[in-house]
């Protein structure tokens, strides 16, 4: 696929970083299986796909809170509602759709490429903050990192991402490389940004025309997220159990139980320990979920990954000592989600190869429902347990020419040609799942 078809540069990332992921999508089992110019054509449209956003946004509806209609209709009510107060329009459109497949998920379009006309004052901020725009975020003031000597507040922008990490704070007129995110208007002058003495919070620039029209869901309905069942959920960082608890207590779950744990320690031998928190006895749960910690290559729209390759396989060691508690606190008979949102094939098949091996407990199991593509060759693994997993790989159905329009122009049209299925379940972000029994 030609890079200038392409809205955005293909996803930048280390040379060796680069290498090792064309190794883990030109492995021996995948030329075995089909040529080499089709496999390098996969690994360039992943390169490519990954800095693009997904075709929807997802969000899981609280069914056991009100309908899937209702909530569609009261979540559309508040987008309209936010839209109005960002564009200042009359005439907005809100499209929310019920996945085909998934009872409890509604699907929002985004929108994109538009046809934005860029402005001659430059506002540049830092890639995960460029991300974040491209997902339907404002540009919060952190995230800034150069703009116009002058800039006031209300001054009409334009906005780029810093592609390679060089633009330095406070700079005025910066000549790196950089990718054009859209349109907004300024919320603070240059000297509340970067001269003030405490630490500077807030929007700092309110997106009017992104280059890609997602939804924000800041503040939107906050009850909407989806029942989980009685839940003990574990994480090392007190913030994020923090998260864990405010989202529980806005859903009305008491079930839900969050600990600040380190998981690898999370098995106590002494079987007569109270199991109100950990460490918890082997065997204590009938299910068990981990979405481990990855390398995170899956993660859409993201144009620039500075990590190097000891960063990333990193991941491997750390997952297999979190799968040992895993398979020990999982009763028998008891069921072991295994997910990431990572490509690489250390973090995701070899897993399961390496699971399968370690514990003979474990058998693969089907998935309900399978709307992914199956596991990768390249670990060894049988063409029927490959068909077993889910690896969404938003590579396999997209191309740079979708993300345009027809004719290959930025368009402005809600209604892509290709089917809501087809966008739902392959336009997605680079995720994998395997689902094991122990017997
Ligand atoms: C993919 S995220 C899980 C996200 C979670 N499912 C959610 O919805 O918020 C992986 C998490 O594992 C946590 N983590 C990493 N190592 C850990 C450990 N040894 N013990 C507990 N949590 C750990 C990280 O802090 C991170 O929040």
């Amino acid at each position: 696929m030609p890079e200038e078809m392409s809205i955005f540069p293909r996803i930048a990332l280390k040379p060796e970083v680069h290498d090792y992921l064309r190794n883990v999508f030109i492995n021996k089992e995948v030329l075995a299986a089909v040529s080499q110019g089709e496999a390098e054509q996969r690994f360039q449209r992943l390169l490519s796909c990954l800095s693009h956003p997904p075709a929807l946004t997802c969000v899981r509806a609280s069914t056991h809170l009100a309908s899937l209609e209702e909530i569609q209709h009261r979540l559309g009510e508040e987008l309209k509602q936010q839209q109005k107060c960002d564009s200042q329009s009359e005439d907005i459109s809100v499209t929310i759709l019920p996945h085909p497949h998934i009872p409890d998920v509604l699907l929002l379009p985004v929108i994109g490429p538009r046809p934005v006309v860029q402005l001659t004052s430059e506002v540049i901020v830092g890639a995960q903050c460029g991300s974040a725009v491209l997902r339907g975020a404002h540009v919060f003031a952190p995230g800034i990192l150069a703009t116009p000597k002058f800039m006031k507040t209300g001054d009409a922008v334009s906005v780029f991402s810093d592609l390679e990490g060089k633009c330095t704070r406070g700079n005025k007129d910066f000549k790196g490389k950089k990718v054009f995110v859209g349109n907004g208007v300024a919320e603070m002058d240059r000297s509340n940004i970067f001269c003030s003495d405490e630490p500077v919070k807030g929007v700092g620039i309110r997106m009017v025309e992104p280059l890609y029209q997602s939804p924000s869901f800041d503040g939107v309905l906050p009850s909407l997220a989806f029942l989980q069942g009685e839940v003990v959920a574990l994480d090392k960082i007190r913030g994020k159990v923090e998260r864990i608890r405010q989202n529980a207590k806005a859903l009305h779950l008491d079930c839900i139980k969050a600990h600040c744990f380190n998981s690898i320690k999370a098995v106590c031998t002494d079987q007569a320990q109270d199991t109100e928190g950990p460490p918890f006895p082997p065997q204590s749960f009938d299910r068990v979920l981990l979405d481990a910690p990855c390398s995170g290559l899956g993660q859409r729209p993201s144009m620039v990954c500075t990590w190097n390759l000891k960063e990333i396989c990193s991941y491997q060691p750390l997952q297999r000592k979190l799968f040992h508690t895993a398979v020990r606190l999982l009763k028998r008979g008891g069921v072991l989600v295994y997910s990431t949102c990572t490509v690489t094939l250390s973090e995701n098949e070899e897993q399961v190869a390496w699971a399968l091996n370690t514990f003979p407990c474990l058998t693969l199991q089907p998935q309900e429902p399978h709307i992914g593509a199956e596991g990768m060759l390249g670990a060894g693994l049988s063409p029927e347990q490959l068909r077993l997993l889910q690896r969404f790989s938003p590579e396999l159905g997209w191309s740079a020419a979708e993300a345009r329009g027809e004719d290959g122009s930025p368009t402005e049209q809600p209604e892509s040609p290709t089917p809501l299925a087809h966008r739902a379940n392959k336009d997605t972000i680079g995720f994998f799942i395997a689902k094991f029994l122990k017997s």
